[in-house]
This record gives structure tokens, sequence and C-alpha cells, in this order.
């Protein structure tokens, strides 16, 4: 058997790796190290095999974004002459239980990936005991050469009076009835998603966030773009708007808002963020640091202050994706076991927000960033895509590339791509390989369009619409005293480009 750095396998312990979580992060660890590494690998899994990603994340919302389309779809047929297309009546129990039959078949795939790999399931909660020691629910105790925390993160409650009254993301999925009256709190991911779907699937949608736009943190363009399309589509928003008390009404909710305001709804949804799931699990007693928000605190090896405890995925509160938890569980197991020193670049991780009908796909500096950072141009194309456009259906693309204008060695370096479009996600991942490359807007000119297409959009973008930066670069003004000019070169020059021209 194979032997590495680490040392294994070492006969003074039960196992070489226990993994405590069957998310996406553990599962992947598990699996790498027991089939490519030849550990002797045990996992522990509390609910159901796959983590919050398959069972009540990603998998289950993104069908529920894919069932929500169906009425744009019918009304998009109708432009192009199938006259009375409709969706029909959403039925509920139908797809409730055909989501469930696909969940549990994903969750069987997990299970076995893993204990055809040769890992040991414990189907109950652990927690640890101490540096090699973890304890399971049912009290017997085992001991691994390292201990690997992938238990991710839970949804977060308001400290308001009836928080309790609200739902949080896990029960959309299982709802017996879906709501007439939805009221979603939270203008995140979780929140835009969830009231898109519920807008979607018939519910009489509410959103309120209590910023001024939606998807902080996003470009400022994008956050624009979303507002209005949740207005576009029926949606309620509200927007600087607090929660303030939630009250039972018979079966339904009575929420006050803090202008002193009150509405009634059949369901409300808290999608406030995720806090790391780390109470009562050990880690502090046996000295692993936990940060303020109770993140596992790890290096870029995911090794904790406890040198045998790692911690991957949303437990880090890195960044808290299902590809980044993959890919860091992966890293671990083939340094720990592989004897192949790999650690995750944070950097530039592309990600999309599945709004609809038109959704975001985001990698790299917001607008705002690149220009804190140094001087930049901003390229834009915003247009009525072919397709909506013939239906005689609303919407308009935007897409986005902020570029070094600087003459150091990134001159020209794309640094950020933002697109709200139909599938923005799909395209997101294409341009991401490009940067992580090193791209530079030249590089995106050279390219030849494939058209038509909404995508040949991002290699025609001829001129800059604003310049961000000193007006002399030469002159040698100290970068916190900078002037930050904005200044529109050809204002003009975002085309508004119909069916295609
Ligand atoms: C509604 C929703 C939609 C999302 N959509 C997307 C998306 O579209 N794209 C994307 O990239 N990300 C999405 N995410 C985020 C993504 O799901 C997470 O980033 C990812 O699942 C994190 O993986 P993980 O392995 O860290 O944790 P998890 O997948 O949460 O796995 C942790 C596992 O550990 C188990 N566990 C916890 N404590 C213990 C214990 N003490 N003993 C035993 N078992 C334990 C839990 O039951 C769970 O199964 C979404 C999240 C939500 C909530
Ligand atoms: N498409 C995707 O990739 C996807 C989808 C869903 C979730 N996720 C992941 O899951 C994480 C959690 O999603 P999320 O939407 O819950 O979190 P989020 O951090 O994206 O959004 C939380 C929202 O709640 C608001 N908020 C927080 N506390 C509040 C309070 N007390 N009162 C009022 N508003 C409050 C914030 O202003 C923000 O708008 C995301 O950050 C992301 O990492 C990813």
């Amino acid at each position: 058997m194979s032997k590495d750095s680490a040392g294994f396998p070492d006969d003074a312990f039960d196992f070489d790796l226990f993994v405590i979580g069957g998310g996406s992060g553990g599962v992947r660890a598990g699996r790498i190290a027991a089939a490519e590494h030849g550990a002797r690998v045990a996992m522990a899994e509390e609910s159901r095999m796959g983590g919050t990603c398959v069972i009540r994340g990603c998998v289950p919302k993104k069908l529920m974004i894919f069932a929500a389309s169906a009425p744009e779809a019918a009304a998009e047929a109708q432009g192009y002459g199938w006259r009375g297309a409709t969706a029909g009546r959403f039925d509920w129990p139908t797809f409730r239980a055909a989501l469930h039959t696909e969940l549990s078949r994903l969750e069987a795939i997990y299970e076995n990936g893993f204990t055809v790999a040769g890992g040991t399931l414990f189907k109950q909660r652990a927690t640890v005991q101490d540096a090699h020691t973890v304890r399971l629910a049912d009290g017997q105790t085992v001991s691994a050469k390292h201990i690997l925390v992938a238990t991710g993160g839970r949804p977060v409650r308001p400290d308001i009076p009836g928080a309790e009254l609200g739902l949080i993301s896990d029960d959309l999925f299982e709802l017996e009835t879906l709501p007439a009256r939805a009221l979603v709190i939270g203008g995140g991911f979780i929140g835009c998603e969830f009231a898109t779907i519920l807008n979607g699937l018939g519910s009489k949608t509410t959103l309120a966030h209590r910023g001024d736009h939606l998807l902080r943190g996003f470009d400022e363009d994008m956050r624009e773009h979303v507002d209005a399309q949740m207005v576009e589509i029926g949606i309620d928003l509200r927007l600087e708007t607090k929660v303030t008390a939630i009250s039972a009404e018979g079966d339904a909710r009575r929420v006050r808002f803090g202008d002193g305001s009150e509405a009634v709804f059949d369901a409300v949804f808290f999608a406030l963020g995720r806090a790391p799931y780390t109470g009562g699990l050990g880690l502090a007693e046996v000295g692993v640091h936990l940060g303020s928000k109770g993140q596992v605190m790890v290096d870029r090896w995911s090794q904790t202050s406890v040198p045998s405890i790692f911690a991957v995925g949303d437990v880090t509160d890195r960044v808290n994706l299902t590809p980044v938890a993959i890919r860091e569980g992966h890293a671990f197991a083939d340094t720990i076991f592989g004897a192949r020193a790999r650690s995750v670049d944070h950097e530039l991780v592309a990600s999309a927000v599945y709004t609809r009908p038109f959704e975001v796909g985001t990698v790299g500096l917001t607008e705002d960033e690149a220009a804190a950072r140094g001087p930049v141009e901003v390229f834009v194309a915003d247009f009525a895509p072919m397709r909506q456009k013939f239906a005689g259906r609303p919407g308009r693309v935007s897409m986005k590339l902020i570029v070094d204008a600087s003459d150091g060695a990134a001159e020209g370096k794309v640094l950020g791509c933002h697109i709200f479009a139909p599938e923005a996600g799909e395209m997101i991942q294409m341009a991401a390989i490009a940067m992580g490359m090193g791209a530079t807007k030249a590089d995106f000119d050279r390219t030849m369009a494939v058209h038509p297409t909404l995508a040949e959009e991002i290699v025609t973008m001829r001129r800059p619409v604003r310049r961000h930066g000193p007006v002399e670069l030469d002159q040698a003004v100290p970068d916190d005293e900078a002037p930050d000019v904005t200044s529109d070169i050809a204002p003009d020059a975002p085309a508004a480009r119909a069916v295609g021209v």
C-alpha cells in the first residue's frame, strides 16, 4: 500500500481519515482519499448524503427554476405563432414527487460513490472528542489520523418577534401546498432565486430587502437590472424595507414592516444568509480556532490550528459555493494522502444567480472594485436580444467588461466580466476560463464571433463607455490622493442592438 508524507496507513488509528459531513466537500475528499490514494476513510452524515447542494440547495433550486420558467416559455411561444400557448396549470404535488424521486436517486449515487470507493459510512451525527477521536451519536468513538470537518452551514433566522413562524430555504422543497401569497425576506442569492421561483409557479410574491438594490456585492449595473426585472415579472419589490415582527393569523402570517405598515401572507421565507454549522461540534474545546461567525479558521491547506484537523467548504466561510467546496475537498485529499500538495485559488471564482427570464453571471472585479484599484476602461453592450424582441417579450441583455487601463504589466487585462442575459451562467463559465488565463481585451477582440448568438457581443465591444482613474497616469499622485475621474468617452457606445444587428 502506498505511504506518503502523512505516513499512512497507521495502525495506531481505526482510520486514516474521518470526514464529518457527507456534502459536496466531504464526499469529494473522502472518495478521492479512499479511491485514488488508498486511505482507510470513514464518514459521518447526520442527514442525507449529498448535503445542502444536492438535497436542499443547488439541485432542487435549479429544477424549480426550470419549472418556474414555463409561463415565460409559453408567452414567448405565442410570439412565434403558437396561438393560445399556455403553460397550463402547475401541479405542485406532481412536481414535488418527481423532484424527491430525483433527489433520492442522487443521494444514492453519492452514498454508493463513497462506499464503493471503500469508505465506511456512519449515518449519524459526529462530534470531535480530541485531536484524533470522533464521537458518534450512538456513543461509540472512532479514532483517525486526520479529521476533516465538512459540516457546511445553516440558514439564519432574524432576531425579531415571531421569527419561529417564518420558513427557511430548506422548507421550500418540502411544502405541502404552494403559498398563494409569499413573502421572501433578503435580497441575496437565495432571496432573488426563491422570489423568482415562487413568482413563476404562481404565488403572488413580495420580496423585501433592507438595502437600496438587490444582490449586494455584485456590479451595480447588474443589481439595477435584477431590481428592474423583478418588478417586470410582477414581483412586489420592496427595497429599503425591514421586517420587524411576524404573528400568526390562523394558518397565515401577519408581517409588520419597519414603516409600521402590515400585510398578510401565506408563507414567509427568510433568506438572510447562512452561518457555519459548528455549534456543539466540540472544535473550540480541542483547540480549533473559530472566527466571529463560528467559521473554522484554516490556512491555505485547509489545516486548522490543530494539525490533525482540517476543514473544507461552507464551514470555513471562504467562498460558499459547491464547486469551491469540492475543489477544497479534492485538494485536501491530494495533499495529505496523494503526496501532491495542492491549494485552492479563491480568486476569480465565477458564479451565477438564477433569476428569470434573465440571470446574472459574474466573474472578477466589479466596476467599483476595479476603479478603486487603478485606472480601468469599461465596455458595455446593452441590447434587446433577437429571440425576445421577435416574440414581443421584454428584457434587455447587458454585458460588461472591465479592463485594466494602467500602463503596467497588466495593461489591457480583463479584470471583470458581468452578464445579465438568458443563460448568463453558461456564458460566464467560458469567460472565466479566458480570464483565468489572463486574457486581455485584445484577446477577446481577436476571437471570431459565433453568429447569431448573444455571447458574440462579448467579443465585439469596440469602444469603452467609461474610464475611471487618474487622467495623467504619469503624474506622481499618491494613490490615496488620486482624483477618481469618471469620464464618458463614448456615451452612445452601448449600441442599442435589436434583432441581432
Ligand atoms: C437554497 C440554496 C441554493 C444554492 N444554490 C447554489 C448554486 O446554485 N450553486 C452553488 O455553487 N452553490 C449553491 N448553494 C451553496 C452550496 O449548496 C454550498 O456551498 C455547498 O453545499 C457547500 O458544501 P459543503 O460540503 O461545505 O457543505 P454541505 O453541502 O452543507 O454538507 C454538509 C453536510 O454535513 C452534514 N453534517 C453537518 N454536521 C454534521 C455532524 N456533526 N455529523 C454528521 N454530519 C453532519 C450535513 O447534514 C450536510 O449533509 C446553494 C445553497 C442553498 C442553501
Ligand atoms: N446561485 C448560487 O450560486 C447560490 C444560490 C443560493 C445560495 N448560494 C450560496 O448560499 C449563500 C447564502 O445565500 P443567502 O441568499 O442566504 O445569503 P446572502 O448573503 O447572499 O444574502 C443574504 C441577504 O440577507 C440580507 N440580510 C442579512 N441579515 C439580515 C437581517 N437581519 N435583516 C434583513 N436582511 C438581512 C442581506 O442584506 C442579504 O441581502 C450565498 O452567499 C451563496 O454563497 C449560492
